[in-house]
């Protein structure tokens, strides 16, 4: 049963669409200075009107454990997308904050954390060869460059357990509900075919 997280939400509309389409995650860059960063009060109003059953997950690039401890309560799950070792992943685990590993292709290793995140950018809608992902005990989440026109293919090629998708959701830079839509009614749809 493949889901779905879609990431990079960074407006109270946003958080609107997301209650309508209800996707099995959201996720929010709460590292700063890239274009899709929230702040912290931002993070606390999304948290606040994302439906109850939607998990909010805070992506940090090389932050540090008391800064990604801080946002507990507002997140359910901290996804590392820089060059954190698993020192930090256990560490904040210990925390009881479950953790998102993120690795690139070339680099898939085990980790303890609750998921690993194959991804090739940041962000950038970058893809890479889906055939590429190793077996893996860690439940996988592939990310990278996906797509209402790519995502069930990736999906066949990668069998991952979640699909990750911002740059996709977006028209012109910004999230729009018909492609979340879309999106969310072709993994549903996909669940199906297994
Ligand atoms: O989206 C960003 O700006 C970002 C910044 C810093 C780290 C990660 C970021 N994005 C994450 O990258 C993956 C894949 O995104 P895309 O579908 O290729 O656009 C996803 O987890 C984003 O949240």
């Amino acid at each position: 049963m493949t889901q779905i997280k879609l990431c990079g939400n960074f407006r109270l509309q946003d958080v609107a669409y997301l209650n309508q389409v209800q996707p099995d995650f959201d996720g929010i860059i709460l590292a700063p200075g890239h274009r899709r960063s929230v702040s912290r009060e931002l993070a606390q109003m999304m948290r606040a009107q994302l439906a109850s059953n939607i998990p909010l997950v805070g992506v940090f690039v090389n932050q540090s454990l008391a800064e990604i401890l801080s946002y507990q309560g507002i997140i359910q799950y901290a996804q590392l997308h820089g060059q954190e070792d698993e020192a930090l992943v256990a560490a904040i685990q210990a925390h009881g904050l479950p953790v998102i590993q993120v690795m690139t292709p070339k680099q898939q290793v085990s980790t303890q954390a609750a998921y690993r995140l194959v991804d090739a950018g940041a962000g950038s809608g970058q893809t890479f060869d889906w055939q590429q992902l190793t077996p893996s005990t860690t439940p996988t989440i592939l990310a990278g460059g996906l797509n209402a026109t790519n995502l069930e293919q990736a999906i066949h090629q990668g069998q991952p357990a979640v699909v990750d998708i911002s740059s996709g959701s977006e028209i012109n830079g910004v999230k729009d509900l018909v492609q979340m839509q879309i999106l969310v009614e072709k993994v549903r749809k996909q669940v199906c075919h297994h």
